[in-house]
């Protein structure tokens, strides 16, 4: 029986870890017997269960080793002294690797089940081909993540995914005060709750972290995968150091404590918020002074209400852990507007934090820069302290930094460009406008270093700086003020932005600076911007006017991606010669005789000189999707289709049509890039729009009118095997839709029985293009999907790529014909209630209208 590619997989991850096989065998045998072969659990965050017992199991035997010669040098008398010591410690806490943010698993906003990639996967048993397993590996039986704790977690289908990946990094501090703001999520929230939705709260916070606590790179930490590489092994080989260490593995952080004693601590924060039962308004002195007598005991007991421990992916404290700590966050309301919170970690951590509120009839305030705060700082402190006057607080220094923040703010004369941006809040995709493209106007949104720039439509004068609504991963982010209560996850966020949108008095502020923005705001703004993050030649902007959804989850790739065990091969030996043109040069369309990339349609270049597919060939290939019954199917003997749906009893095959294919040069050709017969492989040239359809969801549309023939894009995502595709599907929560894949069908009638790896198939659930906003069209449809070759002549693998069928005026919906039988249960794609409004639409006259080839 060959290897588990699952088992060989985790041996790969391992290894990347330094981790050797002989040593992953035997806890990997064990892990996969504790979770009844529920591989999603071992799989889940890049091993991490896997890797963590291993730890556990090495230190185990350390300790053990330790122990054996321990007993060795000593007395029988002094070892029961020992033990008997032993028993008075506390309890060593389980030296296993600690994912840092744990619990804060990032949740999709998009609460459409359309998008799969976000969903929770169902564990599948599956054989298991293990060697022998070693004793010692029976301790993994402590490792935390049960099948059971596990099961409210999401979890991606294959190894850490870019999409996780990316989720990751949204939840990744990007620097020491983001790390505080992030796993204070929601709590800040809940101290501020009674504050007014109308003033404009701004927040100063200094971070001061110990000398011998310090934090090793904390915040630097690479995020890719490629760092557990770098850091492979750390934690046993720096298990001695007085610090603690951060990894990452698979993209997270871990964290592995430092050797010390047991204090109960761990390094999840926040954990709570002491509200003193009196204050002394105004005296600021007083309010440092209420710290120290808090400290003395001499002040009257602080309320402690506590805000938990290792935060739940859902922003939720984890009760549960609350005796683990000792981390607290002091807020101490002055009893003006203004408001100080101090917080401190297990790790020595000391961070304050002054949240300034602008009253409402301060319209004119705009973000003065630090650089500018602290300059009027000083000279304050210079004017009035006289350097270090005896009266010197740091309690009024915070305040006056405060105040010189809301001073200069609302200086009139202080328009300079360093003044960043702030902006009444607006919900970019509510309010931009639809009928143009964010890319031709003249309002810019920018920020002071340059980085993040687009500009939008003039006429409907948008405000000069965008606010950001909160990153739609579930996390709440305290650097916007404005999230009172709001939550992205399940539609609170859309009913703060409308009430913000409701609210004319409502001033919620971010401010909108590159290095202030976190990865997900950053994601945000590309995605709005520029769904393609400047991966196509043409911008593509994404607009919603019908409701607040989201933007969509899923990673955009310009180009098709292999995921496992898709059999693609690029050889340069497999295209003959007499198969494609090397002595040609300059532009094949312009040769009196086609050269042999044209043999594949009949002598003829497909394209014409314009670069649209020509009449007769669209023509046929409309025929095709409209009338299939009329073309040439070919019915497999064993279907891979039908194969992967059931393995058991294959079901006969319903049959594919027989495609035509357009060949295009390449790279063995002699001809140049700019080739007349070179078009799918340029890439998107139009103006499209992803933007929110009536009852369809997302969909494309093209901002510029568009010829017959033309080439729109390519249907770009993840290469998978037909196997692949309904073990995922097969994973997916019942009744969940998987919308994205489509079959690379075309020339299977030509290839007798296909072997699985070569019964390939795309899914853009997970990586995709623009394609994967592409609606449903019972057969009028504007756009017709004709299968295009490139880079190899075996037609397993090809680009489906959309040409027009027939001039499309700006700003039309772009669809095709998914070929959809609305009455094959069993298909991927799951059958949806159409709504494509076309006259001859299949889900509405059905049976009669049913096509008789699925093709997605
Ligand atoms: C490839 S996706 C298209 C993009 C999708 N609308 C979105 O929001 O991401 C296919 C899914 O879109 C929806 N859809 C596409 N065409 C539709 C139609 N004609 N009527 C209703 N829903 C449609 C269905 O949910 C389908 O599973």
């Amino acid at each position: 029986m060959p290897p588990n590619p699952r088992v060989a997989k985790a041996f790969r991850a391992m290894r990347d870890l330094g981790i050797t096989e002989d040593k992953v065998k035997p806890v990997l045998k064990n892990l996969v017997k504790l979770y009844e072969k529920n591989w999603d659990y071992i799989e889940a965050e890049n091993y991490r269960v896997l890797a963590d017992a291993i730890f556990d199991n090495e230190e185990a035997e350390a300790n053990q080793a330790a122990q054996n010669k321990k007993k060795l040098d000593i007395t029988q008398e002094s070892v029961l002294e020992e033990e008997a010591e032993e028993q008075d410690e506390p309890e060593r806490p389980l030296k296993r690797l600690r994912l840092k943010y744990k619990g804060q698993a990032s949740e999709s906003c998009n609460n459409s089940n359309r998008l799969a990639g976000t969903s929770l996967i169902i564990p599948k048993d599956e054989p298991v081909e293990l060697p022998e397993v070693h004793p010692q590996a029976q301790s993994i039986g402590m490792v935390g993540a049960t099948p059971t704790d596990s099961g409210t977690k999401r979890i991606e289908s294959q190894h850490l995914s870019r999409e996780s990946l990316d989720r990751s990094k949204g939840k990744q501090p990007i620097s020491p005060n983001a790390v505080t703001i992030q796993e204070r999520t929601g709590r800040s929230q809940h101290v501020g709750a009674n504050k007014s939705r109308t003033n404009i709260p701004t927040t100063i916070e200094s971070v001061v972290v110990p000398h011998q606590m310090g934090l090793i790179n904390r915040g630097k930490e690479a995020l890719s995968p490629h760092s557990t590489k770098v850091e492979k092994r750390l934690e046993s080989e720096q298990a001695s150091l007085a610090v603690p260490i951060e990894k990452t593995v698979g993209g997270q952080i871990l964290v592995q404590p430092k050797e010390e004693p047991f204090t109960g601590d761990t390094l999840d924060l926040p954990l709570a918020v002491i509200h003193p039962e009196t204050l002394n308004n105004g005296d600021s002195s007083k309010g440092n002074s209420s710290i120290e007598e808090q400290q003395e005991g001499s002040e009257p007991p602080l309320v402690l209400e506590y805000l938990g421990g290792e935060v739940t992916s859902d922003g939720v404290p984890d009760l549960s852990s609350k005796t683990r700590m000792n981390s607290q966050l002091a807020t101490i309301p002055d009893g003006s507007s203004s408001e100080l919170q101090v917080a401190s970690s297990p790790m020595g951590e000391v961070k304050i934090s002054l949240n300034c509120n602008i009253s409402p009839e301060r319209h004119d305030f705009h973000m003065p820069t630090l650089d500018a705060v602290v300059k009027s700082v000083e000279d304050r402190c210079l004017r009035s302290y006289k350097l270090l006057d005896p009266n010197f607080s740091v309690m009024k220094l915070m305040k006056d930094i405060c105040e010189c923040f809301l001073e200069l703010g609302s200086e009139s004369s202080n328009e300079s460009e360093e003044t960043m941006q702030v902006s009444p809040r607006i919900d970019l995709l509510k309010k931009f406008p639809t009928g143009y493209p964010l890319v031709s106007g003249g309002t810019h949104f920018h920020t002071s270093d340059g980085l993040c720039n687009a500009q939008s439509e003039t006429r409907v004068g948008l405000p000069q700086t965008l606010q950001l609504p909160p990153p739609c991963n579930g996390i709440n982010d305290s650097t916007q003020p404005h999230k009172e209560g709001s939550h992205c996850n399940g539609g609170s966020h859309d009913d703060d932005v409308q009430n913000n949108l409701d609210d004319p008095n409502c001033r919620s502020l971010v401010v909108a600076q590159q290095h202030q923005l976190t990865p997900d705001q950053m994601r945000y703004l590309h995605d709005v911007f520029d769904i393609s993050k400047g991966q196509e030649r043409v911008v593509i902007s994404i607009v919603n006017e019908i409701n607040s959804e989201c933007t969509p989850s899923f990673h955009y790739i310009p180009q098709n991606a292999v995921f496992q065990n898709a059999y693609m091969n690029f050889s340069l030996a497999r295209i003959e010669d007499d198969n494609c043109c090397s002595t040609c040069c300059g532009d094949c369309l312009s040769l009196s005789t086609p050269c042999p990339c044209a043999y594949e349609t009949g002598g003829e270049f497909a394209y014409t000189a314009e670069g649209l597919v020509k009449e007769e060939f669209l023509k046929e290939c409309i025929s095709m999707n409209r009338d299939p019954q009329k073309h040439c199917q070919y019915f497999c003997k064993e279907c891979p289709l039908e194969r992967s749906k059931n393995e058991d009893i294959i079901e006969p095959c319903k049959g594919h049509l027989v495609r035509k294919f357009i060949k295009e040069c390449w790279w063995k050709c002699g001809c140049t890039k700019q080739c007349g017969n070179r078009v799918v492989q340029r890439g998107i040239t139009r103006n499209l729009q992803v933007f929110m359809t009536e009852a369809k969801g997302w969909g494309l549309r093209t901002l510029e009118e568009l010829p017959k023939g033309a080439f729109v894009c390519e249907y770009v995502g993840e290469v998978l095997t037909n196997a692949e595709l309904f073990d995922r599907v097969s994973r997916s929560p019942k009744g969940e839709a998987h919308s994205y894949p489509v079959l690379l069908d075309a020339d299977w009638g030509c290839e007798g029985v296909l072997k699985d790896e070569e019964a390939l198939c795309l899914d853009a659930t997970h990586y995709g293009n623009v394609a994967r906003f592409i609606n449903h069209r019972c057969f009028d449809s504007n756009m017709v999907e004709i299968p295009v070759e490139v880079e190899t002549p075996d037609h397993h693998y090809y680009h489906l790529a959309f040409f027009t069928t027939r001039k499309v005026k700006a700003m039309e919906e772009l669809t095709w014909d998914y070929g959809i039988d609305f009455d094959d249960v069993d298909h991927p794609v799951k059958a949806f209630r159409c709504q494509c409004g076309s006259k001859f639409c299949r889900n509405i006259r059905r049976p009669s209208r049913s096509r008789s080839s699925s093709r997605r």
